[in-house]
């Protein structure tokens, strides 16, 4: 028996779009009513959501039986964590803040077994090999691991080429907001000049044959990243979607007027 198949790579190598959204609110519970809700694939944020090692796994666990695949993001691409995540049963890595190709290479030999990489060989303790019961997992292990790297300032703009072109990396995500304050937008990833930039870098992902993913919490913003043609994109995160229904069911009730839609978000 092999590793399980990563559906979420062979569905961009298909080139059929992958519908996706943020899971930060660090609850395995709400991750499984993420998962059981029709998307392609689900962010368990661990930069911004307060996600550890373990509350992490727990949601890779409750991710497992569903439809939905689960990307992990992990607070910055170092070895040791993809380690641990690895062994939990992540597969599908979204690493942020990546400047240079060397950064990538190095992403790359962290997340597969040698003579391709450097991870440690450790899985049968884990959910990744069925905890040992998967008898091929870590001769099948490598080809099923899925890294998306994070471009997210003018560092990374400027080698967009070098990054694009390394071998392993499977798509590149511009972080738009991050992007839009390292260009002097905080606060407004929608600015002209962030989506020029978007533009550009888009083109050169998929000049390299990769997929381009981006995120947004707007819905006229994720239309114009369609249009520009991300191939995996997530369009709204757990938490302004619960202050949204919470919010329009209390002025429901009470007979009040929605707030004006705020721009930009992040
Ligand atoms: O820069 C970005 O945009 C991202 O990295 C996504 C963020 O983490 C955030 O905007 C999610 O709400």
């Amino acid at each position: 028996m092999s590793a399980p198949k990563n559906t979420f790579k062979a569905a961009l190598r298909e080139g059929r779009f992958q519908l996706g959204l943020w899971a930060a609110l660090g609850s395995a519970y709400a991750a499984e009513i993420l998962a059981t809700s029709g998307y392609d694939w689900l962010l368990i944020d661990g930069e911004h959501g307060p996600n550890d090692v373990p509350l992490m796994g727990a949601q890779l666990g409750a991710l497992r039986h569903t439809p939905t695949h689960a990307m992990v993001r992990p607070p910055m691409g170092e070895a040791w964590i993809l380690k641990q995540l690895l062994d939990q049963g992540a597969q599908t890595f979204l690493i942020p803040m990546v400047e240079s190709a060397e950064q990538a290479r190095a992403l790359v030999r962290a997340l597969r077994y040698p003579p391709h990489g450097i991870r440690g060989v450790g899985a049968g303790l884990g959910r990744a090999s069925d905890f040992n019961r998967v008898a091929d997992y870590v001769t099948t292990a490598n080809d099923e691991i899925c890294l998306i790297v994070q471009v997210e300032n003018r560092a990374g703009l400027a080698a967009i080429d070098e990054i694009a072109a390394v071998e392993g990396v499977d798509g590149v995500f511009i972080g738009p907001s991050d992007l839009a304050a390292d260009m002097g937008h905080l606060g407004n990833p929608g600015a002209p000049e962030v989506l020029a930039a978007i533009t550009h870098a888009f083109s050169r992902i998929k000049a390299h044959g990769k997929a381009r993913g981006i995120m947004t919490v707007s819905l006229p913003q994720a239309a114009v990243y369609r249009d520009l043609g991300a191939d995996f994109m997530a369009i709204g995160t757990d938490v302004n979607c619960l202050v949204a229904a919470v919010g329009d069911l209390r002025r429901q009730f009470l007979g009040e007027a929605a707030p004006a839609a705020r721009g930009g978000g992040y």
